[in-house]
C-alpha cells in the first residue's frame, strides 16, 4: 500500500479570539510498502497532525491524502494507531483487549482468539493472556497496544511516540521487537518520536520537521535499521561512526531550526 501526501496544510481555526494556527503547510510526503517513516522535530511542528491526517482522524485544509491514489476520506481497517498512552480498555484482561479491534468487526470469539494468541506470543507477552491489564508493567502495556494495533492486519502502522513513556532500558528493548515485527510483517510504519538516537535507529526515512508552521525541513534515507534486521547488534549499530555523525548532524539541524523560528 502506497501513501502520497501531495501539498497538504491544516489550519485549525481561531477559538476563543485567539489566531487560527497553521499547523501544517504543504506537506509532500510518500510512504512506500515497507518504508519505516520516522517523524522528528520540536514539540508542535505538527508531528501529531500529521499522523492524524494519514490515519483519516483529520481532514487537510487544502491538498491531498491518497492512499493507492484514492483519497484518503477517514479512517479505516488498513491504518492502526498506536498511541503514548496504550488507551488500553481497565476493565479487560490481555486477550481481550489485543482481540478487542476484532470483536468491532464482528469476528467470532474462536476466530479472534486465535488471531490474538499469534500476536500476544510475537510481543512476548504468553502467559498473561487472562491478566488484567493495569496489573502489568508500563512497557508490557505498551506492548499489548502494539499487538491489538497488529491484530486487524494493518498495511500501515501509525505509532505517535509509543515509547515516549517507558524507562530507557524498556524503551531500547521496545524498539529492537519493533524492529522485528517490521521485519517479519513486512508492514509500513510511520512513527513519530523526540529521541534522534531513536529516530536514526528505527527508521529507514528521517522526516526532521520544523515549526510555525510545521513543515517538513529536511529528509534523510537511513541504513541502520536494516543492518539491525540483518544481524548486527543495536549497541554496536548506536556505537558506530557513521550512527553518531549522522546523529550530530540532525542534532544540529534542529537547535539551528530552532533557534531560526524563536
Ligand atoms: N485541535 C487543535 N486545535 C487547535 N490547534 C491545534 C489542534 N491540534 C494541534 N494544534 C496546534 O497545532 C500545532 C501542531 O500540533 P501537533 O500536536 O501536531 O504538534 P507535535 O509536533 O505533535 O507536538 P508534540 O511533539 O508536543 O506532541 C501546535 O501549535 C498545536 O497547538
Amino acid at each position: 500500500m502506497a501513501l502520497q501526501i501531495r501539498q497538504a496544510s491544516v489550519e485549525f481555526p481561531a477559538v476563543d479570539g485567539r489566531a487560527p494556527v497553521e499547523a501544517l503547510r504543504k506537506i509532500e510526503l510518500s510512504i512506500e510498502p515497507g518504508d519505516f517513516t520516522v517523524a522528528l522535530g520540536a514539540s508542535g511542528c505538527g508531528k501529531s497532525t500529521l499522523l492524524n491526517l494519514i490515519a483519516g482522524f483529520l481532514s487537510p485544509s487544502s491538498g491531498a491524502i491518497l492512499l493507492d491514489g484514492a483519497p484518503v476520506n477517514g479512517p479505516g481497517a488498513d491504518r492502526s494507531v498506536v498511541f503514548q498512552k496504550h488507551a488500553l480498555l481497565p476493565w479487560l484482561n490481555v486477550r481481550d483487549n489485543v482481540a478487542f479491534g476484532l470483536k468491532l468487526q464482528g469476528s467470532s470469539k474462536a476466530e479472534r482468539y486465535a488471531v490474538a494468541e499469534k500476536f500476544i506470543a510475537l510481543l512476548g507477552l504468553s502467559g498473561f493472556e487472562t491478566s488484567p491489564v493495569y496489573s502489568l508493567s508500563g512497557g508490557m502495556q505498551q506492548r499489548v497496544g502494539i499487538a491489538r494495533a497488529l491484530t486487524c492486519d494493518p498495511k500501515l502502522l501509525l505509532m505517535d511516540e509509543p515509547l515516549g513513556a517507558l524507562d530507557a532500558l524498556t524503551r531500547e528493548r521496545a524498539q529492537e521487537l519493533i524492529l522485528k515485527i517490521w521485519s517479519e510483517t513486512e508492514k509500513s510504519v510511520f512513527f513519530i518520536t523526540h529521541s534522534v538516537e531513536e529516530a536514526l535507529f528505527m527508521g529507514t526515512k528521517l522526516v526532521v520537521m520544523s515549526p510555525r508552521p510545521g513543515r517538513i525541513a529536511h529528509m534523510f534515507d537511513l541504513p541502520f535499521s536494516r543492518r539491525f534486521c540483518d544481524g548486527q547488534s543495536a549497541r554496536s549499530i548506536k556505537a558506530s561512526g557513521d550512527f553518531i555523525a549522522l546523529r550530530e548532524k540532525v542534532l544540529a539541524i534542529i537547535f539551528a531550526d530552532e533557534e531560526e523560528a524563536a
